[in-house]
């Protein structure tokens, strides 16, 4: 299996990761972004401007059939997860691959209930990137896109494939062995961080300083520990401490994505994030008082973006 033929929906913060490079190495015809509507004018028009340089990408709509990717990378937020999952529908071919490479724990599920996990890898990324009016800076040294199956002891075709990808156009990754562990990591780090600091309107370097904003973000992530421990994951305080030491060298003024969303007047991804842990919690009979309030508080924090309270 080679992959030569690859649609990108999501041409964002996390888009732009991966689109220089793989149409320097597959060429112009061969990576596509996926998109229609305003959008579609927007990213044809104006382009999106990356470390400086203006692309302006080969641009095809969901209603193109007969030319299916032979991976698709998907690099949306939660709340335009359900609409992109049926604008891939005509890029979904045979052998085609998925990565999904957003946060959050469910939404290889979400793909493998409408395509087949026979079509789905399970991803994630390392590195923070903030897009703004089309534009983003980043190091793309400096970040990674995890990925593979569950379970990568030996490597599989499909996996291989995306690596020989990867490889061949400059992009950083890295295969975790235990896709899931690492999957469930990044969403209890996520938990920690990226509620603690919505909620309290604070950036990471309040994790250098306060021990009142890490005893909360301690007590939520304990809190994904038991619902992954009991779903047979194993994650336990020795990650609590890993993150302990990393969150140390996070720049003082970086804000988690959610703080950014509401600091933009953008909906959040809430419901991914402590939504799906109280509802795993009631599910499994887990208490998770901590992702009660973050879900309630930063659901009222949306509702205020409309100015909805004001007096
Ligand atoms: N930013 C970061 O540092 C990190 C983000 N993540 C995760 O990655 C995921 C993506 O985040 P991020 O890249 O920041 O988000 P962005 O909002 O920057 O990018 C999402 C992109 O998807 C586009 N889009 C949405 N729906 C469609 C659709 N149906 N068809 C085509 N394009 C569509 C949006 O277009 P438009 O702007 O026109 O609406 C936007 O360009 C999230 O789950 C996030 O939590 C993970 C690690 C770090
Ligand atoms: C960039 C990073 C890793 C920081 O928590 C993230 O995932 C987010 O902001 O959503």
């Amino acid at each position: 299996m080679k992959i030569q033929k690859v649609t990108l929906i999501g041409l964002g913060a996390m888009g732009v990761f991966f689109a220089p490079q793989l149409e320097d190495f597959l060429g112009k015809e061969n990576f596509r972004v996926l998109a229609d509507g305003e959008r579609k004018q927007r990213l044809e028009d104006k382009g999106v401007t990356v470390n400086g340089i203006n692309h302006k990408f080969h641009i095809i709509t969901p209603d193109t059939t007969g030319d299916e990717a032979d991976l698709i990378i998907m690099a949306v937020k939660d709340t335009g997860l359900s609409k992109a999952i049926e604008d891939i529908k005509n890029q979904v071919g045979k052998h085609t691959q998925i990565l999904c490479v957003m946060n959050g724990i469910d939404s290889e599920n979400q793909l493998a209930a409408v395509y087949g996990w026979e079509h789905v890898l399970y991803s994630y990324m390392r590195i923070s990137i903030s897009m703004k009016e089309g534009k983003a800076d980043f190091n793309p040294q400096l970040g990674k896109v995890h990925f593979g199956e569950a379970d990568n002891t030996e490597l599989t075709d499909r996996v291989k494939a995306v690596k020989e990808l990867f490889e061949a156009s400059g992009i950083k990754y890295q295969i975790d062995t235990d896709m899931r562990k690492g999957l469930w990591f990044k969403f209890m780090c996520n938990i920690g961080e990226n509620m603690t600091c919505a909620l309290l309107e604070v950036p990471f370097g309040a994790f250098r300083e306060s021990e009142h904003a890490n005893a909360i973000r301690h007590k939520a992530m304990e809190e994904v520990i038991a619902i992954a421990n009991r779903l047979g994951i194993d994650l336990g305080e020795e990650d609590i401490k890993r993150q302990d030491a990393r969150i140390q060298q996070i720049p003082f003024g970086n804000k988690p994505s959610t703080l950014q969303d509401l600091e933009n007047g953008r909906l959040t991804e809430i419901e991914m994030f402590a939504g799906k842990v109280v509802e795993m919690g009631k599910e499994l009979g887990i208490d998770t008082p901590y992702n009660w309030m973050f879900y309630h508080a930063i659901k009222v924090k949306e509702e205020k973006l409309s100015g909805r309270f004001l007096p």
